[in-house]
């Protein structure tokens, strides 16, 4: 039998090697290559010819490589140079030679559509053709035209934390993906796909991204939003407010009393000041001021939060905060079973005993025969089967009891959250870092407001979840290597700090850009002594820019970088598709009759996807009100939304992050809805998701972000 097995498994094993080179040669069956290289290796006569596809592909007599997998260490030749001396790294060192030639393909259906000899950079005229596509629903590869600079992204594999500050469109979340492929290429002995996390800003982006992996035949990493977790971690115990929300509170709130100094307490909250103190309030925890709960049985008090509180201050000050409330707990559970052998001779035992019928007295003597493994011969003596069934019955009851100190909720973390903000020490702190708005006790009280009736603002949840950690021990994830972020920009040093600790052994890829930071938190990812910068000390951390975008026509780029202080800096690549347009409309009527006349004139153009994009999801929903109608098969998207099709959508701006469409719609870019200064990120966000055509419609008064782009970027069209 033994013998059999092994030979079935051994069959099994053949079976799946044979099958995954199976789908291999289906890949690249249609396309089995996209570029070849004549390499001559230093100190040889002649060049070899490599070519290379999505997959390596060997000769089945003498096992010569016919093609090279893309992610094969001489591949990356044909990434970096242009013809001419050249080198690549490999295990055993670095080889040297020359390029002699550097050829690309186009192949569709196994026929040569298209070669091109290319230069320094691969290949503007493949790289126009890709790109002068309509966008898909799905973002695809790009293994046949990554760039230079993407590539150092990609194949990156020293520093522990990889920083990637990249202009909107200019491929980020492309070479994240590539990155993931490559790694687990380049580690397949020991990675797997799931050893991987993508943190992606919202769930709708998924499902954007998930294709990629799978065309290049890989498994996809796993995917979570930040949010996600928070869920995991509180969504039992609180209503979590998510960043939607907040949003929304954000962009719409401004004439609310409250609205400033909620600014101010998010802002606050966000920075590493905040994430001081909450670890300085922890620091105080050691000598005093932990909160417990009692705990509580049938009206009377066990064990009172004063008794734990005792005990637990009686602990060695040297211990860890965290490790005192293991010690506690243990204590705990050691007091519980003293409490539940008193309990046993307790009236309400007595009465109930009186009250067990014959089955559920049957169903407890079996149960603790069970337990007792038959161990005691004398069980039918009446004294002690009565012995028995009352500890039964009490155990039966404390169970609860147990399983809560258990999961530490003597800990009375939501009283601690509570002392943390009425702390005068965070207070002063605060008004430190808001200049002395005076504001705190008011944000204060919104926040315990909420908590009291069992919410918690996006604000909040972070610290609240950082705070439970110092005290009840943080949670680590050993199993996950490789954390990527991307939208890296809209995520605070709390948030940072956290995953850092979430993953101990793990390298962070952080991908962002800080233009396009649409929350007050945001991080710079660019330049200087940040917080991301020093979550792994400069040592460990490396920085790479992007400036070139590749989504948006270089009219689009023109536009929308005038937008930005710092916008010269993104060089558009050379791709041309007819000027922005900014549309004057008399009235909304008007408005509505542009953009429809626009929709179908785009579509009629063989744009498959088109995007009104609105600022919040109250304007979406009141724009496909006015549009549903006279725009067909439009669909709304809300943060609800799963995935998204192609074809004609309205989505608000937050929602539309990360992912592209060819032609958008600013549905309303007057200045009465982009008008505060800390929605310029916001608005320049949403420009930038064109491909290839931009419109903008206004009523009355610009949006003043046009103030500063030249009048001969765009063209302007009055709809009386
Ligand atoms: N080397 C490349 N070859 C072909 N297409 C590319 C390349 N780099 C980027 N692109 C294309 O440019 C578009 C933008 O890429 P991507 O979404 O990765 O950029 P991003 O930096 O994440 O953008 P954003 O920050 O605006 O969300 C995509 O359509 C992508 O396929």
């Amino acid at each position: 039998m033994k013998q059999q097995a092994e030979v079935l498994s051994e069959r099994e094993r053949s079976h799946r090697h044979l099958q995954a080179r199976l789908n291999r040669m289906k890949r690249l069956y249609p396309s089995p290559y996209f570029g070849r290289i004549d390499f001559r290796e230093d100190g040889e006569a002649e060049a070899e010819r490599i070519y290379i596809g999505i997959a390596s592909f060997e000769d089945e007599d003498d096992g010569t490589y016919l093609i090279y997998d893309w992610r094969t260490p001489v591949a990356s030749l044909y990434y970096d140079y242009a013809p001419g001396p050249v080198q690549y790294e490999t295990p055993a060192g670095t080889i040297g030679g020359t390029m002699e030639l550097k050829r690309q393909f186009q192949i569709r259906d196994g026929v040569i559509r298209a070669l091109f000899d290319t230069g320094i950079t691969i290949g503007d005229e493949l790289l126009q053709q890709v790109l002068g596509k309509g966008a898909e629903s799905r973002m695809q590869s790009i293994v046949a035209t990554i760039q230079q600079e993407q590539n150092r992204i990609i194949r990156n594999d020293r520093s522990r934390m990889l920083i990637v500050q990249g202009a909107a469109g200019s491929g980020k979340t492309s070479a994240a993906l590539q990155r993931v492929a490559y790694l687990l290429y380049k580690h397949r002995e020991r990675l797997t796909a799931d050893q991987m996390v993508l943190f992606s800003p919202n769930p709708l982006f998924n499902s954007y991204v998930s294709s990629v992996l799978p065309e290049l035949g890989e498994e996809n990493m796993q995917q979570t939003t930040f949010q996600e977790y928070l869920e995991h971690r509180l969504g039992d115990v609180f209503r979590l407010e998510d960043p939607y929300d907040q949003m929304e509170y954000m962009l719409t709130a401004r004439h609310e009393p409250d609205y400033e100094a909620r600014m101010a307490g998010i802002r606050y909250k966000a920075s590493e000041r905040f994430l001081a103190a909450v670890q300085s309030f922890g620091k105080r925890l050691l000598a005093g001021g932990m909160a417990f709960r009692s705990i509580r049985f049938q009206g009377r008090t066990l064990v009172s939060a004063e008794e734990m509180e005792r005990q637990f201050y009686s602990y060695d000050p040297a211990i860890r905060l965290a490790n005192r409330v293991h010690l506690l707990k243990e204590w705990l559970l050691q007091r519980l079973n003293e409490l539940e052998k008193a309990e046993r001779s307790a009236d309400w035992v007595t009465e109930e005993m009186n009250y067990l019928d014959n089955e559920q007295y049957q169903l407890a003597y079996n149960q603790l025969r069970k337990r007792q493994k038959g161990k005691d011969p004398a069980f039918d003596d009446a004294v002690q089967e009565e012995e028995l069934i009352r500890a039964y019955l009490v155990k039966e009851r404390f169970r609860p009891l147990r399983r809560s100190v258990k999961r530490l909720r003597f800990a009375d973390v939501t009283s601690l959250y509570r002392q943390l903000l009425n702390d005068p020490e965070t207070a002063a702190d605060f008004e430190a870092f808001d200049h002395g708005a005076g504001t705190w006790p008011q944000i204060a009280e919104a926040s315990i407001r909420r908590l009291d009736a069992g919410e918690l603002a996006y604000e909040d949840a972070t610290p609240y979840l950082y705070l439970k950690e110092l005290v009840e021990g943080f949670q680590t994830n050993n199993t996950i290597r490789y954390v990527l972020i991307d939208e890296a920009q809209d995520y605070s040093p709390f948030q940072f700090e956290f995953l850092k600790r979430l993953f101990p052994r793990s390298r962070m890829t952080a991908l962002g850009d800080f233009n396009q930071a649409i929350f007050t938190h945001a991080v710079e990812l660019a330049s200087g002594d940040t917080p991301i910068a020093r979550l792994f000390g400069e040592a460990e951390t490396e920085r790479i820019t992007l400036r070139r975008s590749y989504r948006s026509t270089r009219e689009i780029v023109e536009f929308t970088r005038q937008m930005l202080p710092d916008g010269h800096e993104i060089e558009p690549f050379d791709r041309s598709g007819g000027l922005p347009a900014v549309v004057f409309a008399a009235n909304e009527q008007a408005r509505i009759e542009a953009i429809a006349s626009d929709m179908a004139d785009l579509l009629a153009e063989g744009f498959g996807s088109v995007a009104v994009i609105c600022k919040t999801a109250a304007e979406s929903a009141a724009a496909y009100e006015a549009l549903k109608n006279v725009c067909p098969h439009l669909t709304l998207v809300d943060k609800h939304t799963a995935s998204f099709e192609q074809g004609t959508v309205v989505i608000p701006s937050y929602l539309a992050k990360g992912v592209e469409f060819d032609a958008v719609l600013i549905y309303d870019a007057s200045a009465e809805t982009y008008g505060a200064e800390s929605e310029r990120k916001l608005f320049y966000t949403a420009c930038t998701r064109a491909m290839h055509r931009l419109r903008l419609y206004a009523v009355g008064e610009p949006t003043p972000f046009l103030a500063g782009v030249s009048p001969s970027s765009y063209s302007v069209v009055e709809r009386p």
